[in-house]
């Protein structure tokens, strides 16, 4: 295989990972979604995209998490950019280069985020003109986490996490991930949710999801102490339930001295809530002495949604 350049002719594009600050997940839908209120934080852990005009499809994975992606038609990004060439007309192929910094299968969206920033480098590289509510819709058909590392910053989801509004925010957030070594399937984090509801009966008479006002309140006022209270994810129980050693690494965190710990989305990544920078480094250390997880980075949020880094002069 012949492996396309990044340069000269590229279009690259920068997309964040996600945490979901509030996930709150209501019953199982008859086409088997379920309908979210979900508080996303985009963060300071991104890969990026260049696409280069080439005469087969190929993708080109480098990075830390590089052996971890397919490179055939299964990957996002793949999908996103044929998506773009089907409905524009577009008679192109690309070789698109992924750097992979965001944990695989690890509950930060970082498929996503791949899928998000192909749409923007396609639009890019074809001249296409697309606003960012067609780039949405786009995104949305390829997964309820794509709109997201569009928009990046805060943002509240509700409908499958598709359906974006902006969130009043203020301040940075501290972050440490602690990230698995083997990823989690987010169709079976669902199932596992819904058969652990059955179990109790809970799943009967449930309200419709809502997002707490005291997250609301802590974003408002940019206030960590609060905001690691008000930390939450109805999908934990069944991350734990299927990974035991989630619970034992979220309590450990906390203990350690972290404003609030929580598995971020299907998981197994489990994200922690520092006062600081300082205290990010403090906590990463004593996790990394403890060696209940794979790798810890440290990451800040919010930061902006998918972004163009290099292209071409016209
Ligand atoms: C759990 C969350 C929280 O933000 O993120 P991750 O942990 O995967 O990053 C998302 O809901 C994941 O979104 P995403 O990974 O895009 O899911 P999709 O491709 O749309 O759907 C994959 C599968 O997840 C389940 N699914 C997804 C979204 C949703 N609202 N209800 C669901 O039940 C369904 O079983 C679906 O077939
Ligand atoms: N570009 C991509 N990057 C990561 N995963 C991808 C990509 N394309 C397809 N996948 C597949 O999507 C699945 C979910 O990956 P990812 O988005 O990283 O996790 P999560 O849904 O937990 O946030 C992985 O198992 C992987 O095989």
């Amino acid at each position: 295989m012949t492996v396309a350049p990044t340069l000269p002719g590229a279009v690259t594009v920068r997309a964040p990972a996600k945490v979901n600050l509030e996930l709150r997940v209501g019953p199982r839908r008859p086409d088997g979604y379920h309908d979210l209120a979900t508080v996303f934080q985009a963060v300071s852990l991104h890969d990026e995209i260049s696409v280069t005009r080439w005469d087969e499809w190929q993708v080109v994975p480098t990075g830390t998490y590089a052996a971890l992606i397919p490179t055939d038609g299964d990957n996002l990004a793949v999908r996103a950019a044929k998506l773009v060439a089907e409905q524009w007309d577009v008679d192109e192929k690309l070789s698109i280069r992924i750097d992979k910094d965001i944990p695989v299968a690890g509950g930060m969206a970082g498929g996503s985020a791949d899928a998000a920033a192909a749409l923007l480098a396609c639009d890019q590289l074809w001249g296409l003109g697309l606003m960012r509510d067609e780039l949405a819709e786009l995104a949305a058909t390829l997964g309820s986490d794509v709109p997201f590392p569009l928009t990046g910053g805060n943002a509240m989801g509700s409908g499958r996490g598709d359906q974006l509004a902006p969130v009043l925010a203020r301040g940075t957030f501290h972050w440490v991930f602690a990230i698995s070594d083997v990823g989690l399937s987010t169709p079976a984090v669902y199932a596992e949710c819904d058969r652990l509801r059955d179990l109790t009966g809970s799943a009967t008479d449930m309200p419709e999801p809502q997002v707490s006002p005291e997250l609301m309140g802590a974003l408002r006022s940019g206030d960590p102490v609060a905001l690691g209270a008000a930390l939450h994810n109805d999908l934990e129980p069944a991350a734990f339930s299927l990974r035991p050693d989630l619970k034992e690494l979220r309590d450990a965190g906390v203990e350690f001295g972290a404003l609030g710990g929580i598995v971020s989305g299907s998981g197994p990544t489990v994200a922690f809530l520092t006062e600081s920078h300082e205290a990010s480094l403090d906590l990463s250390v004593s996790l990394a002495a403890a060696d209940l997880c794979r790798d810890l980075r440290r990451a800040k949020g919010p930061v902006h949604g998918a972004h163009v880094v290099g292209a071409p002069r016209t």
